[in-house]
């Protein structure tokens, strides 16, 4: 049985055409890449979408889905980690977005024949290797001790 299959078995609602997708708190966290895809094939094709979601269509919509999650950020001016002040519908909105770029861009590798998980950890690999832990570090000194001699500059 593909992971999918063993998804839509655990929670048969998830992907039915008659209901919404999966409630928060599911039974299927953690969820797996390969899960999603699956999801979202059968998501697209309870409601015959299969037809619209080609490369370009689904490229388009992640690119549309990405200017919307910059919306939210869009103004703010520098957002700190853990986004402090963001109230709890910010948050979920925040999540939802996060969630359509993601769910377009695991259909987009699928009906691509990419597969997504392979291909992120071989460019981990590829990312370890140009950029060497040592030369990093060192490199990252170097901006800290620039930034101080920036700020000790403007001071004067
Ligand atoms: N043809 C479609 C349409 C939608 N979706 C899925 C993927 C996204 O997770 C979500 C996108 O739905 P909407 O186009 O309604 O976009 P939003 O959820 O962002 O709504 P809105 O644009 O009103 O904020 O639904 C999909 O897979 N294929």
């Amino acid at each position: 049985m593909d992971q999918g299959a063993a998804a839509r078995e655990i929670l048969p609602e998830a992907t039915s055409p008659q209901t919404a997708a999966p409630p928060a708190g599911d039974p299927l966290l953690p969820v797996t890449l390969g899960e999603l895809q699956e999801l979202q094939a059968s998501f697209a094709k309870d409601r015959d979408w299969d037809q619209f979601h080609s490369p370009r269509n689904l490229l388009l919509a992640l690119v549309g889905e990405v200017g919307e999650l910059s919306e939210l950020f869009q103004w703010r001016g520098e957002v700190p980690r853990g986004l402090p002040g963001w109230t709890p519908p910010e948050r979920e909105h925040l999540g939802e977005e996060l969630a359509d770029v993601l769910l377009y861009l695991v259909r987009l590798a699928d009906v691509c024949g990419v597969d997504l998980g392979r291909a992120a950890l071989r460019k981990l690999e590829k990312n370890a290797q140009k950029y060497p832990v040592d030369a990093c570090r060192g490199s990252s000194q170097k901006y800290t001790a620039y930034q101080e001699a920036e700020a000790e500059g403007s001071k004067s």
